[in-house]
């Protein structure tokens, strides 16, 4: 069972900034409402950019920060520190800017062995879920409060591509690739059940090189087998945010 798909297209970057940011604000007073906490699972790319307006007034005091719980959705194979850490990007644009304690931070952590680092995260998550920090979906999969995803041109969310098996893993939290596509190869990604687990979903798509992909997401184009973008399904809600270029083949 999954929720339902809301399109929602501005004119501009600036504006799907805007909305990004009192979307997730108001997700963030709803969960911590209705659970005492908000778990959010973060993508790399521009949508940490896109997030920006999160951290400036009014959201960097009114956003209960002490109740987040952040996680990655991918990661690159690579120390913390290194500047293709999805950590790191996250860490220097936004972490370092909000009161979320580090303890409610859950990091991909390096090791060289990208099998090991996903064993090890898969571990970490189940071991939050008989923390009761992380509740299970009905099909005992971790459930995620709100997931922000990217799209690549080629239709890929997270690190799940589409001539890749990654995409096609329904038994596995937490998986890798050693051939991704799109730089650098050695990734961390979570899996399709987990992904679609999640309570919330926004996909945040703001370049004209993801039209198509979107066009195919969205079903205005088809493709066989179809992308991993049009697979993405949310339990509540799956927002699309999209601005006039990324919106651009949707007729
Ligand atoms: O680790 C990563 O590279 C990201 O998680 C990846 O899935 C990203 O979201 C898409 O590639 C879109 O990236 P852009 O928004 O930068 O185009």
């Amino acid at each position: 069972s999954h929720g339902k798909t809301t399109v929602r297209k501005f004119n501009s970057e600036e504006d799907v900034a805007v909305a990004l940011a009192k979307y997730t604000a108001n997700l963030s007073h709803k969960y911590i409402k209705e659970k005492g906490s908000f778990s959010v699972v973060l993508s790399g790319g521009t949508l940490i950019h896109t997030l920006r307006k999160l951290v400036e007034t009014p959201y960097n005091t009114t956003i209960n920060w002490s109740k987040w719980e952040m996680f990655w959705v991918d990661e690159r194979v690579v120390p913390l520190d290194h500047p293709l850490s999805n950590y790191k990007l996250a860490l220097d644009a936004f972490l370092s800017k909000v009161p979320i304690p580090r303890s409610s931070i859950f990091p991909i952590t390096y090791k060289r062995s990208p099998a090991e680092v996903a064993v090890d995260y898969e571990v970490r998550l189940k071991t939050l879920v008989e923390d009761k920090i992380i509740p299970l979906s009905a099909t005992g999969f971790p459930k995620f409060d709100l997931i922000l995803l990217g799209i690549g041109p080629d239709g890929h969310i997270a690190s799940l591509f589409p001539n890749r098996p990654q995409r096609y893993e329904k038994k596995r939290w937490i998986t890798f690739i050693t051939n991704s596509p799109k730089p650098p190869p050695a990734r961390i990604t979570f899996t399709f059940p987990v992904i679609n687990s999640a309570s919330d979903i926004a996909m945040v798509v703001t370049d004209k090189e993801e039209a198509e992909a979107v066009a195919v997401g969205l079903g205005y184009a088809v493709v066989s087998p179809t992308l991993p973008c049009a697979e993405v399904k949310a339990k509540n809600e799956l927002t699309w945010f999209l601005d006039k270029e990324a919106a651009s083949k949707l007729h």
